[in-house]
This record gives structure tokens, sequence and C-alpha cells, in this order.
């Protein structure tokens, strides 16, 4: 996708991009390709393909959801930024945390947000299992969401907890979504949360099905969630 399609694409979603946030992205993609010469940040380095398969990708939850309030959104495991750096250039009124437990890639963020000149932004080197037992995140955030990071099921006791009661789990899907979905049930339900929806696409040029799935906090998590480190992945709910 080049740049130009980039705009355009968005602009078809009624987001209309300014000089900054066009130059922002382009800076993005430097420093992203520039860093991952010397540490793994991603597989995709090639412009039309980070344009797409990151920006865009990432960028296509404000199809879906309203970033456009001064929301506190929490990204578990977002690597190189994905996808809630792409969305704070877009929305520069949401406030973003980061958790991630690669503390390379938490140095690579650091970095970026200065280049890029962002505020509002906080990164934190820490396992979600640990960060969402800290009274300071647990039951804090508006939104909290991942791409990328683990199973529906598994996912949703990393993430779950970090929202507040009324506040929102995304989680950003490929192709086998349903499934994951169904295998999730019982422990989205034990976690407090309800499936509200799932809105299904494919990238532009049919590159990719990918799936948003959108569920709403009811209730607070119980206190023996998240389990310790590692736990969930291994016995999800
Ligand atoms: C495959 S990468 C995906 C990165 C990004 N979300 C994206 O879509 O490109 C998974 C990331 O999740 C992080 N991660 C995995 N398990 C985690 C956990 N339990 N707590 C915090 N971060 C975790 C990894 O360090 C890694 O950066």
């Amino acid at each position: 996708m080049s740049v130009a399609s980039f705009q355009d694409q968005l602009k078809e979603q009624g987001i209309e991009l300014t000089e900054r946030q066009v130059e922002q992205f382009e800076i993005y993609f430097h420093t992203l390709v520039e860093w991952n010469e010397k540490m793994n940040l991603t597989a995709i380095t090639d412009k039309e393909e980070v344009y797409r398969k990151h920006f865009y990708d990432s960028v296509t939850a404000a199809f879906y959801f309203d970033f456009t309030n001064e929301i506190h959104v929490c990204d578990v495991g977002a690597g190189a930024g994905f996808p809630s750096i792409p969305l704070k250039i877009l929305f520069p009124n949401i406030h973003v945390t980061i958790v991630d437990s690669l503390n390379k890639r938490i140095s690579f963020l650091n970095h970026l947000a200065t280049e890029l000149g962002l505020e509002g932004v906080s990164f934190y080197h820490d396992r979600a299992e640990l960060f969402g037992k800290n009274e300071k995140f647990r039951h804090e955030f508006d939104v909290v969401m991942a791409r990328a990071v683990a199973r529906t099921s598994v996912l949703a006791e990393l993430c779950l907890p970090l929202v507040r009661t009324d506040g929102t789990f995304i989680a950003m899907k490929g192709a086998n979504a349903q499934e994951e979905l169904a295998n999730a049930e019982n422990a989205i339900e034990l976690l407090g949360g309800k499936l509200q929806r799932v809105e299904h696409f494919s990238l532009p040029n049919n590159d990719g099905e990918r799936n948003i799935v959108i569920i709403d906090k009811k209730r607070k998590t119980p206190k023996k969630y998240p389990r310790k480190p590692g736990v969930p992945n291994k016995n999800p709910l």
C-alpha cells in the first residue's frame, strides 16, 4: 500500500491525515527499519507492506470503535508499537500505555516517541500477568487492546483485568477468530467480560482476513486473575 493509497483508504473512512501525521508515519517507518537492523522488531520491512500490514491494519480498529475522545488505552504486547502508536498518531487526544515483556522493544518505543514528538504515552517493561495485578493499573483503562499476542482465551486473562467496569477489550485477530472465541467463552465470562460483537473484513486487495473482537467489561475481574506469568498460556481458563 503506497503512502497515497494509505491516505485515500483512510479518507474513505472519514479520516483525513494532516501533513504532520503523514510525516509522523514516514518517521515511524524509517525508525522501525533502522532499529530493525539492530534488533528483531518485525519481519516486515518493505515500505508498502509496513503501511498495509502494520500501519493500516492497526488503525482499522478506529473504523469500528470511537477513539475521538480523551480515553486511556492500554496496548498489551505492543512490540514495535502496534496497534496503539498508529492510533495515537491519528488521535493525539488518546492516552496510551504500553506493556511489553521485552525490554529492547520498550527502548525502541521510548526512542520512537521522542522522534514522533508524542505526548501522553507511557511504556512499561513487564509481564501482563503482573501488570494486571498492580493496583495502579488494574481496572483502570477505558480500552485495552492487543494484536498478535496470544489466542483469545489467553489474551482475555492478560487484558480483561486491566479494563475498568463498562470499559472495552478489543482483540485484533486474523482468520481463526471465531474458533478462538468459541474456546474463550468460559474465560471471558469468568473474567467479567461479555462479547459485544465481532467485526469481520479484509485488508484492501483481499489481502488477509481480519476480525476485530469487541468485548464489554461488565463486572470486576475476580482477584485471583491474572494467574502467575506463564500459567494463562500453559493452562487457559
Ligand atoms: C508477535 S508480537 C506482536 C507485537 C504487536 N502487537 C504487533 O501486532 O505487531 C507479541 C508481543 O507481545 C509481547 N508479549 C507476549 N506475551 C506477553 C506477556 N505475557 N506480557 C507482556 N508482553 C507480552 C512480546 O514481547 C511481543 O513484543
